[in-house]
């Protein structure tokens, strides 16, 4: 996906000042949670999603409708004032993805949430990196539920990382694995006992991602137990762009 440029600070402060809308439609105000009621109806999930190689996955909702809507306005259009709402969508997934296992692995005591990196650019046009700012927004409202979380951005991707727009799930592999690294400058810190490694993204549809960001987290002596998204793509067909 290309963004568009950040808005400049005036329109940022703008964001700030102006009354929010419903983060699916635009309509506003917004009710409870930041949706009006009929989109709050479309966005209730969690969804399994399959995922080979990737643990457990969940997401909020399928990739259409207000979901949709919402996904891009705040990770292309600058919605950044969406960050809670769509944190909020994803407590149920957590949830689903650390529910009790029948091999008797016991509750995660406290969890690590672990943002699939942008490329640098990307972040640089977004104002940021939007997925980093969805943990910071979760982490907090998990804690309040009684779950201990905390942000970890323990991944990065290398500047010279190729847009992956117009590469098929191989290619996206392929390109994921020469650019994903451990995030530089500090050892991985591992995972306190009782403590759960998650993967958060904004969108799965191949599941390239996801595979390679545990691949590389596990290989840091941090294994994920699965992963949470805000919308599950993989039913749909990339356009012969790679836009979804
Ligand atoms: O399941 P997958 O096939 O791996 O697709 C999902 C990934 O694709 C998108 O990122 P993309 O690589 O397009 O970068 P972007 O941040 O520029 O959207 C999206 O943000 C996910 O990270």
């Amino acid at each position: 996906m290309t963004p568009t440029r950040a808005p400049s600070p005036a329109a940022a402060l703008l964001d700030l000042l102006l009354p929010r809308t419903c983060g699916g439609c635009g309509a506003g105000p917004p009710g409870s949670g930041g949706w009006c009621p009929a989109c709050a109806q479309d966005t209730a999930g969690p969804v399994p999603v399959r995922v080979p190689g990737a643990g457990r996955v969940a997401a909020a909702g399928r990739y259409r409708g207000p979901l949709r809507r919402a996904v891009l306005a705040y990770k292309e259009r600058g919605r950044r004032d969406l960050a809670p709402d769509l944190a909020g969508l994803l407590v149920g997934p957590v949830s689903a993805v650390l529910a009790p296992r029948a091999d008797g692995t016991p509750d995660p005591a406290a969890v690590r949430l672990v943002p699939a990196p942008s490329r640098p650019s990307a972040a640089r046009l977004r104002g940021g990196d939007h997925v980093l700012r969805l943990c910071r927004a979760l982490a907090p409202l998990l804690t309040a539920a009684g779950l201990p979380a905390r942000t970890d951005a323990a991944l990065a991707l290398h500047r010279r990382a190729r847009d992956s727009v117009g590469l098929d799930g191989a290619g996206r592999a392929a390109n994921l694995a020469s650019a994903l690294h451990p995030a530089r400058g500090r050892e991985p810190v591992p995972a306190a006992r009782g403590e759960a490694v998650l993967l958060v993204d904004d969108v799965v549809t191949s599941g390239a991602t996801l595979r390679a960001c545990g691949a590389v987290l596990a290989a840091s002596g941090l294994p994920a137990v699965g992963a949470v998204v805000l919308a599950d793509a993989s039913a749909r067909r990339r356009r012969p762009d790679g836009r979804l």
